[in-house]
């Protein structure tokens, strides 16, 4: 039967294929009940596959580097240990004897039972040993469920399969955590559809890198489909068509020809430079998230990168954090990548709805954060943990050695956090002229995301050579909008007079003092925000290389000085984004019906 689900458009275009569930839970759970005469043999099953991820674990160690952090081989031991308990293996087995469950039904069982026992524990460090046991009991449920001939569903089991000679697949899940998403970034996927999510939530960002269509907070979307339906994705309108009529696929596999003809078309504007009618020359920059993204940023005729996501290079590496030598030789490769053009390197913005695996040195988790969004991320986290910021600092400064880089601080809200960066900075340039190591001069920017920052823009301007305004967080934070919240996601309005006022204030403001500025949130390479951004006298954007064609075309077409004039009248507006498409159609004599 054919029906549809709305969601959430975040990246455009259509996709058609099958749908490919990952599961939320990471292993999906066979619960039944097993005849009184197979008792034993179900209990060989649990201790068969104990003993399988017993071996794992003592193997993960045995290969584990010299150089590898102690913390490891510890992690490690807590998990067999956990492994052996009796607690856990002792009662998944009485499960097994007294309910007659099933091996994968008792172990979920018995994990929710001393799950909940951690829960009430007062010690913080007690307490947290739950998501270890909760990891230890997803690795003998994998092995359980390898053992029966099926795969498991989660994001890295999804991942290794060999899709290759199978029709377009669609990838649908309740959530994808921004970590499973770099998985799947050079993934054979052709779209995405998320039950949560907002428009600039990570996944929706990911997917957007991607250049693929990407439908979220549809609510239900992984309830509804079922494995191998043939869906639709319209990016455009927010709608998933699940198993649609003969006359439906023909409709839009022609939309998807014709999407693919307007993508070659502006793919031929790559080497034109983005110069407004009036000669203003606007500088188009890309945000990345791994090195190899320079090579698309380059491709797409990016004239720099102007968000290197560096957050991204500390995701899916099971608790272990990249040191100096690995980070460096990172930014060192994006930076010869773009061949001159300029590189900023924003510091690591953890947390929220980017957690790391290990978010301190005390194993600060996610999921123990009231309020993860105002919490300890970013730049916060950073001079936190000072010898790790160092640690970057010192990478990102030796990359200065290989091409022109700048180094971006995120969620910066006090004039302190600023003079404590200085202080690191100083203290970094003397350790590396010490060892002896090269590095240029690299500018500091602060990113413009909490409007506390917007309003002492004039005294940060003081301290730092550029700034970037990070639209995504600056209208979370101004409007009090959980940018991955669906349920909220309607009043997550760019639009809204206020961010529109520290937008124009921000860029006049760092323009009167000389200072370079740039927007590096999704309002950047949206083309429906070029127009008002340009007639605010930006004239620095950053956005995925897939956004560039798009955006350069609409600077191509504008007056930036007619547009300018515009703008008060704008500020003053109550409904801003109508009163813009009708001023900004009639200045290009386009009539609106
Ligand atoms: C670019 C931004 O940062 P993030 O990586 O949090 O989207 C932003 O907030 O606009």
């Amino acid at each position: 039967m054919s029906f549809q689900v709305f969601g959430i458009p975040v990246s455009r275009g259509v996709a058609i294929g099958r749908a490919v569930l990952v599961a939320s839970s990471r292993v999906d759970v066979a619960h039944y009940f097993i005849a009184d005469g197979a008792v034993d043999a179900e209990i060989q099953r649990v201790l068969n596959a104990r003993d399988e991820v017993a071996l794992e674990f003592e193997t993960l160690k045995q290969d584990l580097p010299a150089d590898a952090p102690h913390e490891l081989a510890a992690l490690l031991d807590v998990h067999l240990m956990l492994l052996h308990d009796e607690a856990l293996i002792g009662s998944t087995k009485q499960w097994i004897i007294d309910r007659r469950y099933n091996a994968e039904w008792a172990f979920s069982a018995q994990l929710e039972v001393l799950a909940r026992q951690f829960d009430e524990m007062e010690d913080d460090y007690l307490r947290e040993r739950k998501a270890d046991l909760e990891q230890v009991v997803e690795r003998v449920l994998s092995s359980l469920a390898r053992e029966q001939g099926r795969v498991p569903t989660d994001a890295a089991s999804v991942v290794q399969r060999d899709f290759a000679g199978e029709d377009p697949l669609l990838l649908v899940a309740a959530d994808i955590a921004p970590a499973d998403m770099m998985q799947f970034k050079r993934s054979v996927f052709h779209g995405f559809i998320t039950d949560i999510g907002g428009k600039t939530s990570h996944t929706a960002i990911v997917a957007r890198s991607m250049d693929i269509p990407a439908i979220v907070g549809t609510r239900e979307a992984s309830r509804l489909i079922r494995q191998d339906d043939w869906v639709i994705i319209d990016g455009d309108a927010g709608a998933v068509i699940v198993n649609p009529s003969p006359i439906m696929l023909e409709e839009y596999r022609f939309r998807q020809r014709q999407s693919e003809l307007e993508r070659a078309r502006l793919a031929r504007l790559r080497h034109t430079p983005a110069v407004t009618l009036d000669g203003e020359r606007v500088e188009l920059h890309a945000n990345i998230e791994l090195p190899v993204d320079a090579v698309a940023a380059v491709e797409a005729g990016a004239t720099g990168v102007g968000l290197f996501r560096s957050e991204f290079l500390f995701m899916n590496r099971g608790g272990e954090l990249p040191g100096e030598e690995e980070q460096f030789l990172a930014y060192r490769a994006a930076v010869e990548a773009m061949r001159g053009m300029p590189v900023t390197i924003r510091t690591v913005d953890v947390g929220a709805d980017k957690p790391l695996d290990r978010m301190s040195a005390s194993e600060l988790r996610h999921e123990h954060v009231l309020n993860p969004a105002m919490g300890l991320r970013a730049i916060r986290w950073s001079l936190a943990e000072p010898s790790m910021f160092r640690q970057q600092l010192r990478a990102i400064y030796r990359a200065s050695a290989f091409g022109k880089v700048r180094l971006l601080i995120p969620m910066v809200a006090h004039l302190s956090e600023i003079r404590q960066i200085l202080e690191s900075v100083k203290k970094v340039q003397q350790q590396l002229t010490d060892a002896g190591r090269a590095f240029t001069k690299v500018e500091l920017g602060v990113m413009i995301e909490i409007p506390a920052a917007a309003v002492m823009l004039p005294l940060l301007l003081q301290h730092v050579d550029f700034v970037s305004i990070g639209t995504n967080d600056l209208i979370q934070y101004t409007l009090a909008i959980d940018r991955a919240d669906e349920a909220v996601a309607h009043l997550y309005d760019p639009w809204h007079p206020a961010v529109l006022h520290l937008l124009a204030q921000s860029i006049a403001q760092s323009r009167a003092a000389g200072k370079s500025v740039s927007v590096c949130g999704e309002m950047a390479g949206d083309p429906a925000f070029t127009d008002i951004l340009l007639a605010m006298g930006l004239r620095s954007f950053s956005m995925h290389p897939s956004q560039i064609p798009s955006v350069k075309q609409r600077i191509l077409r504008a007056d930036a000085a007619r547009l300018a004039r515009l703008m008060p009248d704008l500020l003053v507006s109550e409904d801003p984004q109508r009163d813009a498409e009708l001023a900004f159609s009639l200045q290009k004599g386009v009539t609106k019906s």
